[in-house]
């Protein structure tokens, strides 16, 4: 299995690489590209860990080679928020690296499976669709925006709450990756939450990058968690592509009522996404939190489709 990085010398392209190179199966190969010249050095850093992934970096001339035979890429490419900035504030530069790097994609790889962390999530994996369509490859079982980062949160914050171990946390969380268009699913854990606390949780775990970039300071947002999150959606991939059946929560064009791309629980398998699962029974408060989501979602989404078709 080749996993790509594009984006790989970046705050969370490093981490994810990491452990990438630490956790990926025996045999793997991992290609780091990045436009920044201490790419190669990156890898070459990397590659002196002891395990049997093969690594090597890439500059910013050589994106094709990164390319070549992928069967994962993951996306981190791009700029972070700084204090006062919401997600949708990076579309001006975002939306632009992730059309051009998805070109790339449909060219070299175009079966590949594509996992899209760039911000904002909720446009930027409709532009990367409606290129594919463009180019005759899109594969919507093959497409992911990376959720999994308020998936660890959700599991992280209510663990820290009711004093469980946040591994026994096991929770969806639906809708896209945005302040109001975030939420996760906590009537169906059965915890002993007041309404005003699950009320607090959720505005928390929506919240949750910004309490991050806001404590960075001006240097950036979430990156390590982030790191773990991608590894994680990375590496529940491969197993399901290997044959294994793994579910995990992410943004995909899955049919839903709600939206053209929403994020919910998916069985995944050798060809991406095999069944988009329901989320099951929400409460009173989920239903309204979801019925005041859907004009931001539809709206992030229609601005993706825009700019690539304008
Ligand atoms: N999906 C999520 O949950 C989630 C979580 C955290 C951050 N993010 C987003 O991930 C992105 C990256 O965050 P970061 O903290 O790693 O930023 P960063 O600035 O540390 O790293 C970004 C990297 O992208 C590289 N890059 C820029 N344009 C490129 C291009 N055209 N091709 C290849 N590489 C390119 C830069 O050289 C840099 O190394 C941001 O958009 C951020 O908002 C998403
Ligand atoms: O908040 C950000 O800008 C980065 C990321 O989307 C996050 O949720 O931490």
């Amino acid at each position: 299995m080749k996993v790509a990085v594009l984006g790989a010398a970046g705050g969370i392209g490093q981490a994810l690489s990491l452990l990438l190179k630490t956790q990926l199966p025996a045999g793997s190969e991992l290609a780091l590209y990045d436009i920044a010249p201490v790419t190669p050095g990156v890898a070459k850093d990397l590659s002196h860990i002891p395990t049997a992934v093969a690594i090597d970096g890439f500059g910013k001339d050589d994106l094709h080679k990164a390319l070549e035979g992928a069967d994962i890429v993951l996306i981190p490419a791009g700029v972070p928020r700084k204090p006062g900035m919401d997600r949708a504030d990076l579309f001006n530069v975002n939306a632009g690296v992730v059309k051009h790097l998805a070109e790339q994609i449909a060219d070299v790889c175009p079966t590949a499976a594509v996992c899209i962390i760039t911000n904002p999530v909720n446009t930027t994996v409709a532009i990367a669709a409606e290129v594919f369509k463009a180019k005759g490859c899109y594969n919507k079982s093959k497409l992911f925006g990376v959720t999994t980062l308020d998936v660890i949160r959700a599991e992280t914050f209510i663990a820290e709450a009711k004093g469980l171990n946040p591994a026994d946390v096991n929770i969806n969380v639906i809708g896209g990756h945005s302040g109001v268009t975030i939420l996760p699913l906590i009537s169906q854990l059965g915890l002993d939450f007041t309404a005003e606390e699950i009320e607090a949780m959720t505005v928390r775990i929506q919240n949750a990058g910004t309490e991050v970039v806001e404590a960075k300071a001006g240097g950036g947002s979430a990156t390590l968690s982030m790191g773990q999150a991608a590894a994680r959606f990375c590496l529940s991939l491969v197993k399901a592509m290997n044959g294994e059946n793994v579910v995990e929560c992410a943004y995909v064009d899955g049919g839903s009522d709600h939206a053209e791309f929403f994020a919910q629980p998916l069985r995944l398998g050798t060809n991406g996404v095999e069944e988009v699962l329901g989320y099951g029974q929400i409460s009173a408060f989920e239903k309204d939190a979801l019925e005041g989501m859907l004009d931001t979602l539809k709206g992030d989404i229609a601005k993706g489709v825009e700019f690539v078709k304008s």
